[in-house]
């Protein structure tokens, strides 16, 4: 089956239009270059087309390369295309060297391969809201950035900005233009009045290259596309070109590649829930939003609707608390304008969306209601409790917890199917996961509404059911559990933070306590040894360094001392709270651990997360592997080049994981074991991302 295509019309003024059709974003597939191709031969041949446009169908121009073809290509279940064929071939040789102008009409978005199409055009004429970029960065290949409409005529990228309906009149003129020679034909290829001479030029990559192994160091593409643009530079454009292809075809079977792609897939795919998203339900209208609770992360959440132009209700129980959020609120939206990011006319437009409450009169007319108090299970029941009373019977009524029961905290209401999860993660208003929990009550229709309202709030919504952690925190216990173990045994914690850092991870395990605080730490500590006693690794080391008045960053002293600007620095005070915590629990250090190199620091640490990954995936609180990749990347920051935790475990394989967490039980007990999924995909050899055997008893 075809897979897109590109049409042609030839109109009375001679000029031809040439219109990409390959819905959703008109990418570029195989048969829509093949198209391309066929459609300019056409109209180079024809003797009544003196001038081109290329345009794409339904308001956008294209999206770029078709991103699915990827797969089967990493794969090896298709070829890819012959060396050079797009780039050299189709855009330089045919459509850039053609006989007769073209003219590139844009709207909506020209990206990667799309803008690549638009730049071999003799000019390009685009609305001022287009989106123009090379995003291929993100997606491990080369290279990237993006621009506006306008922008992009300031930076000289697009020759005119026109509105919308004068875009096609104006390409079409515009080529007749340069067929007349009243406008310039201009190659892009061969354009250098941006480029500043060699010795400059090599300085300026000199300096971008040492930006890029600064903020990337674990990857390569960045420095490739680089060594690209130098060929470009130094031998030549068409030299440029054919590294480009080399470069291309070696960085597309690369382990980046493969993780970013699976990446971009796995996020868009956390919104198909089989049973919710296919029973052809439409999000209802969320007007208005009530959220209980001023505090971090209320004021958080509060912060992100009203920047997405949602009216909020903030409620609090006393004047007090009620200003505190509200300054906290505006603080957030402060935070913006300081830096540029909006317009003081912007925020007063953004605050005037919230208003403050102590009582539920204003809870009459809204659609969902966000608790975020304290986590008490009998105050959140008499909140649940008071919500059916004084709320509109579809009002959704949704909960911030990130440990309680949801079936508990709906137990005094008659409203389960109503009552759902909504977990933030903190800073609510910048991080970018939301995992939407479920119970087995919860209706369908109002997961299809959180959902939407997550999208429209820019946050990535993962579905997964209920259970203690639900699938973030749940997966990341064993993530400090297991630093904590290694310390006790004697590793370096400054080298773990470090070795997990180079990892790709924002900060290591400590700083990561430090940041949350010791209270919050102790108390999920608790229900993980309540929840899951069998492989709960207890270490005295906070509670330790917590009776002594550290307690994180927020005290300025915790696993690291914190300065004025925060910055933290090592404390070797620490010794002591360590020695201490090996007594109490009789270990001794272990030379082996004392001197792990950082391949197996990250092992020990990151292995039990996996484990974890496996159990949330095997009970069925996470429908698809995939989905707990995601989470992992947007909530706790695993890098998305590694692909999400199970994707890179995979990578590495079943067996070898399993064999480690083996070995490693028997000499450090059971927080270690490997759980009965493991050891299954492992017999096999199967990924572990393949998905429970049996039909899992679904917690959802
Ligand atoms: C040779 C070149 O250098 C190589 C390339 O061109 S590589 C490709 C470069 N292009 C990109 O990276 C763009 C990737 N796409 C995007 O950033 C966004 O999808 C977008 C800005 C185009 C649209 O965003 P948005 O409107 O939010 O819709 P979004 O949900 O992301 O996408 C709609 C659908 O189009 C698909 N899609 C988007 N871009 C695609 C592409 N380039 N190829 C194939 N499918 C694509 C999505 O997978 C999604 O499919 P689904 O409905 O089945 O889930």
């Amino acid at each position: 089956m075809m897979k897109g295509r590109t049409t042609m019309e030839v109109g009375a003024d001679g000029v031809a239009v040439i219109t990409i059709i390959n819905p959703p974003v008109n990418s570029l597939s195989l048969d829509v270059l093949q198209s391309l191709r066929a459609s300019f031969d056409e109209a180079l041949r024809r003797n009544d087309v003196k001038a081109i446009v290329v345009t794409g169908a339904k308001g956008k121009f294209s999206g770029g390369f078709d991103i699915t073809a990827f797969g089967g290509i990493q794969k090896g279940k298709t070829e890819s295309p012959k060396r050079g064929y797009v780039a050299v071939e189709v855009l330089t040789d045919i459509v850039e060297a053609a006989r007769k102008p073209s003219v590139a009409a844009i709207d909506g978005l020209a990206l990667g391969g799309g803008l690549e199409v638009a730049m071999a055009c003799h000019a390009r004429i685009s609305t001022s809201n287009a989106q123009l970029g090379l995003p291929e960065l993100q997606l491990g290949i080369i290279p990237g950035f993006g621009v506006r409409g306008s922008e992009a005529h300031d930076l000289g990228l697009v020759d005119a900005v026109v509105p919308a309906n004068e875009l096609l009149s104006t390409a079409r003129r515009w080529a007749l233009e340069i067929v007349e020679r009243r406008k310039p034909w201009v190659s892009s290829l061969y354009k250098t009045d941006k480029l500043e001479p060699l010795g400059e030029a090599r300085e300026i990559l000199k300096f971008a290259r040492a930006q890029a192994r600064k903020q990337a160091p674990n990857l390569r593409h960045p420095q490739v596309c680089i060594d690209v643009i130098e060929e470009g530079i130094a031998s030549g454009p068409r030299a440029g070109l054919w590294k480009e292809a080399d470069a291309f075809e070696e960085l597309l079977r690369s382990d980046t590649c493969k993780s970013l792609v699976h990446i971009f897939f796995a996020q868009r795919g956390t919104s198909k829930v089989p049973g919710v998203t296919d029973l052809g339900l439409s999000p209802r209208r969320i007007k208005k939003v009530a959220v209980i609770g001023g505090g971090l992360m209320g004021s958080g959440i509060a912060t992100a609707l009203i920047l997405s132009s949602y009216p909020v209700v903030l409620k609090e129980v006393n004047n007090k608390l009620l200003e505190a959020g509200i300054g906290r609120v505006k603080a957030n939206l402060q935070s913006r304008v300081k830096k540029g990011k909006m317009t003081e006319e912007k925020f007063g437009k953004t605050m005037s969306l919230i208003q403050g409450s102590l009582d539920y009169d204003n809870f009459r007319d809204v659609d969902i209601v966000i608790e975020a108090v304290i986590e008490n299970v009998s105050l959140k029941q008499q909140i649940f409790a008071d919500l059916e009373k004084f709320c509109p019977p579809h009002c959704i009524l949704a909960s911030n917890t990130s440990t309680i029961d949801l079936n508990l905290i709906g137990e005094k209401t008659r409203s389960q199917d109503r009552i759902v999860g909504a977990h933030f993660f903190s800073p609510a208003h910048i991080m970018p996961l939301l995992e939407i929990v479920r119970t087995q009550k919860t209706s369908p229709q109002v997961i299809v509404d959180v959902l939407d309202l997550g999208k429209k709030i820019k946050k990535t919504p993962v579905i997964v059911g209920n259970c203690t952690g639900f699938a973030v925190n749940r997966m990341f216990f064993p993530y400090t559990q297991a630093a904590m173990l290694l310390v006790e045994h004697g590793t370096d914690l400054y080298k773990i933070d470090r070795a997990i850092t180079k990892f790709g991870m924002p900060m290591g395990p400590f700083r990561l306590v430090d940041l949350v605080g010791f209270g919050v730490g102790i108390a999920t500590a608790m229900q993980y040894i309540e929840h899951f006693p069998d492989r709960t690794y207890k270490s005295m080391i906070i509670p330790l360094m917590q009776e002594d008045k550290r307690a994180g960053e927020s005290t300025r002293k915790g696993f690291y001392l914190y300065d004025d600007k925060r910055k933290a620095s090592p404390d070797p005070e620490l010794k002591k709270y360590i020695e201490k915590a090996r007594e109490i629990s009789g270990i001794s250090v272990d030379p082996k651990i004392a001197n792990l190199p950082e391949k197996d620091i990250t092992e020990m640490i990151f292995f039990p997360v996996v484990n974890e990954a496996c159990r949330v995936l095997a009970e069925g609180i996470a429908v698809k592997a995939s989905d707990l990749d995601i989470a992992g990347v947007m909530g706790m920051g695993f890098p998305p080049y590694r692909g999400g935790i199970l994707f890179w475990a995979d990578m590495l394989g079943s067996k070898y994981i399993y064999s480690r967490l083996e070995e490693w039980s028997k000499q450090y007990g059971g927080f270690f074991k490997p759980c009965t999924y493991m050891a299954e995909k492992a017999a096999k050899g199967a990924p572990l991302s393949s998905g429970p055997m049996e039909q899992a008893k679904s917690r959802m």
